[in-house]
């Protein structure tokens, strides 16, 4: 390994991260209520161009008069395209309370894009002698996104997640699909000629690109997130793919329907069997230490230094849930 030792990343839940327009007030206290871990308050895409002034008033309201309990709040600013983002952040961090968490940065490029959103968070902090240190995190969804993810992962000290977005992703790389995240038609592969007619193998156009983020967000000590899976009359399809991102190592995945919530708490959970799996196979390893030796047979397969640093991930992760 390195001699950089890999940073661990923020160690809060985020299992689930609920979004809901700022335009639409009326569910603000229903997404309090939520079991979601953290909160994002959309200005962007969610919000009409005309909308755009008052979901950010009722954003900025919502911090003070809203019990968010002890969820993570973040608010999604408009892309630094639009005539919008910088008044977003100007404004948040004047008038919204010390309750705001975190500031949610779509379609970053390049670490100069996550420069700037600092640089702006920075001076007005201090300008209004805030107390909480805001942080940020950023999406992934468009080819210059993954193409620089790594100096997107390690362009500001206020980084705390990375996720991707399915939808602007697909759009940015002239993915021939409307569907937004899960599996994609059009995607599949066939087995050999003369075994057909089988059934489609579905293969995953989300792998490459979600095991970057991953990889980079590993590196620099960010919680790696998957974004949005559209259609929420599809629990199966939802499950399918927060468990696939569960296994990449993501740590939690978006709600855009509160239907959503569970689905992703009990993915990103790690199991009372994972977790007990994991504990007898640190205490299998304490064994062969005790013995001198550096790997060991646990029912019948290999454990040896990894397995600990794996069984440490789900242990860790259980704990902090208070799951384990
Ligand atoms: C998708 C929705 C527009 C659906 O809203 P609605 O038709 O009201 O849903 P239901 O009638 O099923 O509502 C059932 C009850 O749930 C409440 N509700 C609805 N939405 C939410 C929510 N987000 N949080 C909490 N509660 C919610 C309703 O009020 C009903 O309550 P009750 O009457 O008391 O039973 C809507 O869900 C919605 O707007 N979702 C969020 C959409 C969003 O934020 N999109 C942005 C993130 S995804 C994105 O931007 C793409 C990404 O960037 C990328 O590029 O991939
Ligand atoms: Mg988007």
């Amino acid at each position: 390994m390195s001699f950089r030792v890999q940073p661990a990343p923020p160690a809060r839940p985020n299992r689930c991260q609920l979004f809901g327009p700022g335009s639409r007030p009326a569910i603000f206290e229903k997404m309090a209520a939520s079991a979601a871990d953290v909160i994002n308050l959309d200005l962007e895409d969610s919000v009409a161009p005309d909308d755009k002034e008052e979901a950010r008033r009722n954003v900025i309201a919502a911090t003070h008069e809203i019990d968010w309990g002890s969820k993570h709040l973040s608010v999604r600013i408009n892309g630094l395209d639009t005539p919008w983002w910088y008044r977003d952040v100007v404004e948040l961090l004047e008038n919204a309370s010390e309750r705001l968490d975190q500031i949610m940065i779509p379609k970053v490029g390049c670490a100069a894009d996550v420069y700037a959103v600092d640089a702006l968070v920075s001076a007005v902090e201090a300008a209004k002698g805030r107390k909480k240190r805001i942080s940020l995190e950023v999406i992934i969804e468009t080819a210059a996104g993954i193409t620089h993810v790594n100096q997107i992962a390690a362009a500001s000290p206020r980084l705390q997640a990375m996720s991707i977005g399915a939808a602007d992703f697909a759009a940015s790389m002239g993915m021939q699909t409307t569907g937004i995240g899960g599996t994609q038609e059009g995607y599949y592969m066939l087995g050999p000629k003369e075994q057909r007619p089988r059934q489609l193998d579905y293969a995953d156009p989300w792998h490459w690109a979600q095991a970057a983020i991953v990889a980079a967000c590993r590196t620099h000590g960010l919680l790696p997130v998957d974004g949005p899976f559209g259609d929420f009359s599809d629990t199966e399809g939802f499950i399918a793919q927060a468990r696939r991102s569960a296994t990449l190592g993501m740590v939690g995945k978006w709600a855009i329907h509160p239907s959503q919530v569970a689905l992703a708490n009990e993915v990103f959970t790690p199991s009372a069997e994972a977790v007990a799996e994991a504990r007898a196979i640190l205490a299998a390893m304490e064994e062969a230490k005790a013995s001198g030796a550096g790997a060991a047979v646990y029912k019948g397969r290999l454990v040896d230094l990894a397995s600990i640093r794996q069984a440490e991930v789900i242990v860790r992760q259980a704990e902090m849930i208070g799951a384990g």
